[in-house]
């Protein structure tokens, strides 16, 4: 039996038990299984190597955005719009067969844009493309899933007299949006999710702390009351993981989902804005009612409607950060930013020498920092220290003398001059 058919088999045995206390374990066991087995799915097949199929796009620039969605919904044409680059678009479905990427040229960034074919229900099983797709998918740091606004029709049924008397909202868009995350999910991609588990050196935020062991057993705590796993269950999932030994303490009230999520490892947390496309032939009350659902855009192609706004959203988003850097005595080169990200490599004063070139860090003295990051300006600050986007920064090393030293950056500052106006902003921003 193939993988499939072994998904489909557990899946159909889930659907069969009732929800209760006493198959909650037997159904978490089944929910490892099937997310052992979606994993399995997602191996590259043996013998195979990659290449050739028109989906391998080398990244390129600041960062990558996926475009996603059901066939003709417009994301070529969108594709086109936003980068130049000509993506073939047409009234049928399947129009695109392979990854097309495009360039957007954005707050003096390249942001990769990939145009994508279109997906259904099943993708993530290889229906049409669906496993390439999804793989673009989870190589890149935005997904915009573009839905078709004009596919949300309301219909209304009118009494003998005139009156309404039963409207349906038959949001199709809305049935697509949750077809498209289920796929996404079933391979290991949460959209819009804060990970169960992250611990860098500078943020610990784990929802569940979990550590494999050599011996020892199983060591199982929580620092309040759970409502969702127990003891016994988490043994069990563990159990069908083989794992016989860890450490796992629960810091919230976390699911089986997130549980599996955890040992699974291989989970991609993306975040995703939703696009509403066509919305030049719906009316302004459907238009409202989209524009206010969460992370969501309404535009429209076609009369080239709130693409600035999409834009802005995306670049929100990334959470890109731009900082520039100021040899002493000259203006720092406003057009040519150091991108870092908070999500990609972090946002340091380490990060960013990291950046420039990698044997600069042992020759640091300090930084001098202007910008939404510095208390004062010019701030001097430590390898540690987090920039944000727009700040200015000079690099001071510890060889250089006060005056006269050698190399890209001296000591002694000049005040860039356009930041007093770049930071006019400053206030609004923190
Ligand atoms: N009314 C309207 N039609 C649009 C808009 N944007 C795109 N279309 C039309 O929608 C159809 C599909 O557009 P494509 O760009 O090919 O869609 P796609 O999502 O790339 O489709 P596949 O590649 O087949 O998955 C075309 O006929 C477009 O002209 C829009 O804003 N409004
Ligand atoms: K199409
Ligand atoms: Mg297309």
């Amino acid at each position: 039996m193939g993988i499939i058919e072994r998904i489909k088999e557990i899946e159909a045995e889930m659907a069969r038990t009732q929800k209760n206390k006493a198959t909650e374990y037997h159904l978490g066991q089944l929910k490892a299984k099937i997310a052992k087995l979606r994993t399995q799915l997602l191996e590259p097949p043996k013998g195979s190597s990659a290449g050739g199929d028109g989906f391998e796009v080398t990244k390129f620039g600041h960062g990558r955005v996926a475009l996603i969605g059901f066939p003709s919904v417009g994301k070529s044409t969108l594709l086109t719009m936003l980068t130049g680059t000509h993506s073939e678009a047409a009234s049928y479905e399947f129009t695109t067969l392979t990854c097309i990427p495009g360039i957007i040229h954005y707050n003096d960034t390249k942001i990769q844009l990939l145009d994508l074919p279109g997906i259904i229900e099943g993708a993530s099983e290889g229906k049409g493309r669906g496993r390439q797709v999804i793989a673009v998918a989870k190589s890149s740091d935005l997904v915009l899933m573009v839905l078709d606004a004009s596919k949300d029709a309301h219909k209304v049924l009118l009494s003998t007299d005139g009156h309404a008397v039963m409207m349906f909202i038959v949001a199709i868009s809305e049935g697509h949006r949750q077809i498209l995350t289920r796929e996404l999910e079933s391979v290991g991609l949460r959209l819009n999710k804060r990970p169960p588990q992250v611990s860098s050196f500078l943020t610990v935020v784990c929802v569940i702390y979990f550590k494999k062991k050599k011996t020892g057993g199983i060591s199982f705590n929580s620092t309040l009351p759970l409502t969702h796993v127990d003891e016994k269950l988490c043994y069990q999932i563990l159990h069908e993981y083989k794992i016989h030994n860890a450490e796992v303490l629960f810091r919230e009230d976390a699911t089986v989902d997130d549980l599996i999520d955890v040992i699974e490892g291989n989970r991609k947390y993306i975040k995703c804005v939703y696009v509403y496309n066509k919305i030049d032939v719906i009316g302004i009350d459907d238009v409202d009612k989209l524009a206010r659902r969460p992370n969501s855009v309404v535009i429209s192609c076609n009369l080239k409607l709130n693409l600035d706004r999409l834009l802005s959203k995306m670049w929100e988003e990334m959470g890109l950060v731009r900082v520039y850097t100021k040899p002493q005595g000259q203006q720092p080169d406003f057009s040519d930013p150091v991108v870092l990200s908070a999500d990609r490599g972090g946002c340091t004063v380490e990060d960013f020498c990291n950046h420039i070139h990698r044997n600069l860090i042992k020759d640091v003295k300090y930084v001098l920092v202007w910008g939404t990051s510095a208390r004062h300006y010019p701030q001097h600050c430590g390898l540690g220290h987090v920039l944000q986007d727009e700040d200015v920064v000079q690099i001071v090393k510890k060889k250089e003398k006060e005056e006269g030293g050698r190399g890209r950056f001296k000591s002694h500052s000049t005040a860039p001059a356009r930041i007093s106006d770049r930071q006019k902003k400053a206030p609004l921003k923190t």
